[in-house]
């Protein structure tokens, strides 16, 4: 199942650095994982904010819930998703 995820990051402006610093590098770790593993399937930045647009590819609702949950920085994201199916028009086969 594919999934459009849009994910901007609130960081307090009152957390540490250091802290900020180990989030950043913990999500950075998890989500290499995942873009490995074929789940996180691809992301963008979005210009001039601190979000993404991705595309997750999992077996279920369950699992995407879980993996974002799971997210280092799941805690200061504002996260919106839209489910995707493949368009009939579309001449990628691998749309799904
Ligand atoms: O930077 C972000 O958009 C947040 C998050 C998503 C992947 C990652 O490494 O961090």
């Amino acid at each position: 199942m594919l999934f459009h995820i849009r994910m901007d990051v609130n960081l307090p402006s009152t957390m540490p650095p250091e802290q900020s610093a180990q989030l950043k590098a913990d999500e950075k770790a998890m989500f290499q994982g995942l873009q490995a593993s074929g789940k996180w399937r691809h992301i963008w930045r979005i210009a001039g904010h601190y979000a993404n647009i991705s595309v997750f590819d999992v077996a279920s609702v369950e699992e995407l819930h879980a993996t974002l949950s799971a997210l280092p920085l799941f805690p200061y994201m504002t996260i919106a998703i839209a489910p995707l199916c493949r368009h009939p028009s579309s001449l990628h086969e691998d749309d799904r």
